[in-house]
């Protein structure tokens, strides 16, 4: 028999991760997204993959770094599955069993793409191996991201900055087909799996994005068709003097670590290095700040740290591997590299 429970009797939280090539612009719509969320009174969460946790992002420096150049393709597989199963228990469950939004750059569908699609693994044992670090936890609604063009235009979107890490060293034809298997991926899970075209201005992506979410928020389809309510997303902001470009060094994309909560982290960098403000367990909550260059890796400085939990997916902002503890998340409110809390809203 079932058992059967009234509407609002147990926190129900949502769970949308955000998928697509390099430079699909993930982070820029995580954030925009979390502080739309935070402003109606939720919890949001934010976190990217690899990291969100302090062990999810020392395994973010090591994978991303360009220096692990002979790294087998069975144990980059393995080093993703750990980082997942880790933030899935330590950061994900619990968030979604307090009714937290959780916000995620990046997850198991990232593995089929990449590892099965672009390395070549056998995919029934890439699917098994997911199926193991999530513990039964599936996302609601999965936003893919694509550019449009070739593997050329995300790839270049996403090192012009800071250079490229271990996977975006990997070639364009590796690129092309992680893309090919992400497309894929949306064909198999249909009602999942949304696809976004962000190839044009991204106040038209991301009303794009909340039509996508509009049956898990209904507030959002009011707010899709109004241009003004997407606005800001299109002024530019003046570039840090300083920023460039270059290899990343150390390990790329990923190091810090620490879930972007809390408002303003700033991280950068997909690297590793830990971002700034970490909540306690590395998420940065907070609202507002970052930007959403943290680096990701580790040598790059880029996206703003997340502990990808609170406002953007997070990278964290600290540098690639060293990320106090725990980060990944990319905060709370607001900051897009935290990733994090939110309420309860409207809509759920
Ligand atoms: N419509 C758009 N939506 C999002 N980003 C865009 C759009 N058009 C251009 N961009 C630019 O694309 C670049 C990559 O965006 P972003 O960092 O959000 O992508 P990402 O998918 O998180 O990248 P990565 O794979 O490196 O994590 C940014 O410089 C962003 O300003
Ligand atoms: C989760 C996951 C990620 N990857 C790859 C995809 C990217 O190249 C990096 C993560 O960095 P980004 O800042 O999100 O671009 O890792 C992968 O190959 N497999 C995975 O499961």
């Amino acid at each position: 028999m079932t058992q059967e429970f009234p509407e609002n009797d147990a926190p129900r939280g949502i769970f949308i991760t955000f998928e697509g090539g390099e430079g699909a612009g993930k982070t820029t719509h995580i954030r925009f997204l979390s502080e739309k969320l935070r402003e109606r009174g939720r919890e949001v969460v934010c976190l990217r993959e690899p990291g969100g946790t302090g062990v999810g992002e020392e395994l973010r420096a090591v994978v991303l770094d360009p220096k692990n150049e002979n790294l087998a393709d069975e144990a980059e597989l393995l080093i993703y599955e750990a980082a997942r199963a880790q933030i899935v228990a330590e950061v994900i469950r619990p968030a979604l069993d307090r009714g937290a939004v959780v916000l995620c750059d990046r997850f198991a569908d990232s593995t089929v793409a990449y590892q099965v699609h672009g390395r070549g693994l056998d995919a029934d044992f890439v699917e098994r191996a997911n199926a193991f670090a999530c513990q039964g936890t599936v996302p609601d609604r999965t936003i893919l991201m694509v550019t449009g063009g070739t593997a050329k235009t995300g790839l270049a979107r996403a090192t012009h900055r800071n250079g490229a890490d271990r996977l975006e060293m990997a070639g364009e034809e590796f690129h092309t087909r992680v893309n090919e298997g992400f497309l894929a991926l949306a064909r198999d899970h249909a009602d999942r799996v949304r696809v976004v075209q962000s190839a044009s201005k991204k106040s038209k992506t991301a009303a794009r994005v909340f039509r996508e979410l509009a049956d898990l928020f209904p507030w959002m389809a009011d707010v899709a068709d109004d241009p003004a309510f997407f606005a800001a997303l299109d002024v530019r902001r003046p570039r840090p003097q300083g920023a460039g470009s270059g290899n990343r060094a150390g390990g790329g994309k990923g190091r810090s670590g620490g879930n972007r909560g809390g408002q303003g982290g700033s991280a950068r960098g997909k690297g590793s290095g830990g971002g700034s403000s970490h909540n306690g367990n590395g998420n940065r909550g907070g609202s507002g700040g970052g930007d959403d260059r943290a680096g990701k890796s580790a040598g790059k400085e880029r996206k703003p740290q997340t502990n990808k939990p609170s406002g953007s997916p997070g990278r964290a902002s600290t540098p690639k591997g060293a990320s106090a503890h725990g980060a990944g998340n990319l905060g709370s409110e607001g900051a897009p590299d935290a990733r994090a809390p939110r309420g309860k809203g409207q809509g759920r």
